[in-house]
Parts: C-alpha cells; structure tokens; sequence
C-alpha cells in the first residue's frame, strides 16, 4: 500500500517529510484552505525533492488553464480535483497528459454509480469525508461504504485518517483494499505542518507490513 502526505507549506517540513519518501506528497493551490501553498512553495524546492515522491497538485473548481499551468511551472505529476469537477474537464486533463485523481465526498448518501461517468479518465479515484469544507475536516467516514465501489478504479482512502485508526482491525478488513492512504490532518501539530515523527511511525508500519 502507498502513502500520500498532503498539506505541507512549510520548506523545512516539506524537505524533512520528503525525506522519509512517502509515495507521494500533495500541495494545496486552494485559497481558501488553511493549508493553501501560497507564495511559500517554490517550483525550485519542488524540483530537489527525491524524484521516488510523487508531486500531487490538489485543485478545487478550478480552470483547466490555471491547473495545466500549475503543473508546468511545479512540475507536478498528478493533480487531485477536489471539488465539483466534471468528467469533462477530467477528460480535458487527461488529454493533455495529465494524471488525474478524482476527488468524491462520501456521505450516507453517496451513490458511486456517480463515480462511473469518470473512470475513463481518472487515473485514481479517491474517497474524502463529506463535511464543511471541501477538504480537511478531519472526520472519518463509515467505510463500510465503500463496498459499494464497484469502479475498475484503484482509490485514494482519506478522511480523518490517523496513525491510531489505520490500526484498527476495520481498516485491516476493508475491501476493496485501498491503492494508498492520504494522510492530512491526523498527523499535524497545526494546519500546514506536519509531525514527521508520527509520520516516519506509520510509513514504518506500512512497510514493514510490505
Ligand atoms: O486540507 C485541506 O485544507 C483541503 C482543502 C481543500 C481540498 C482538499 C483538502 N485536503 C484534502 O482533504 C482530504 C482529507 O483530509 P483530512 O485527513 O480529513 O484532514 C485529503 O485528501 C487532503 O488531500
């Protein structure tokens, strides 16, 4: 299983969880998120990280021109369309050769017969809390849910997720099993900075779980 850390600011908390080489990392161009990279992230620290850790750009409704734009000045791998995006412009992205995660806001009302319109042109799906904001709530949603995935799609699990509750038997037993793991909130001392102590405990525990 991979793991993504997202919602880092800070340069010298980005190079110290990079560092630790998590599959990926992702980076907030939302402005109105407490974790909005801002003018803090340079496309030059970007470019020095270990090329193994994978730069995701997180967007919500925001231009197909402006996200091209972003992966070309931050040289970013994938990017994570986390609101009300359209099959459409998933399908604009991946024609342009970009990689897409499709983000999907689990409440008990979900239908992921919704998720079918996208699978052509995702490369990931991944499965957030329903909740206030459009990320970052830090709330777990009942996973039990995601029986109902029946998309040919690998996903993201997030929501809540902390070093504590990816221990627990019920995210040993789900099914489909995740691709990897997004962890925000759960592992960070305030918003944008992250506790890499915590972090290095679970990419151990990941890997040694192989
Ligand atoms: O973290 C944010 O502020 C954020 C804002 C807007 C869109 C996405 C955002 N983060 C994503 O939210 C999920 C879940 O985070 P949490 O674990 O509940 O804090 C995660 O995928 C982040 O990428």
């Amino acid at each position: 299983m991979k793991v993504k850390v997202c919602g880092m600011r800070e340069p010298e908390n980005i190079r110290q969880v990079a560092a630790l080489q998590p599959d990926f990392m992702g980076f907030i161009f939302y402005k109105d998120s407490k974790r909005f990279v801002g003018e803090t992230l340079s496309p030059e620290l970007l470019a020095s990280l270990p090329a193994s850790v994978r730069k995701i750009g997180v967007f919500v409704n925001e231009s197909t021109e402006e996200i091209l734009e972003k992966v070309k000045t931050y040289h970013l791998n994938l990017v994570q369309l986390h609101g009300h995006e359209s099959p459409r412009q998933c399908q604009e992205l991946h024609e342009a050769g970009v990689k897409v995660i499709k983000a999907f806001s689990v409440g008990d009302n979900f239908s992921f017969q919704s998720t079918l319109l996208y699978e052509r042109y995702c490369d990931y799906f991944l499965f957030d809390t329903k909740g206030k904001q459009y990320g970052g709530n830090g709330v777990v949603f009942d996973w039990e849910l995601l029986k109902g995935h029946i998309a040919d799609k690998p996903y993201f699990l997030s929501g809540g997720l902390t070093l504590e509750n990816l221990q627990q038997k019920e995210f040993e037993e789900l099914r489909p099993k995740p691709f990897a793991v997004d962890v925000n909130s759960g592992f960070e001392q305030e918003p944008g900075l992250k506790k890499v102590e915590e972090l290095k405990q679970l990419l151990e525990a990941v890997r040694e779980k192989g």
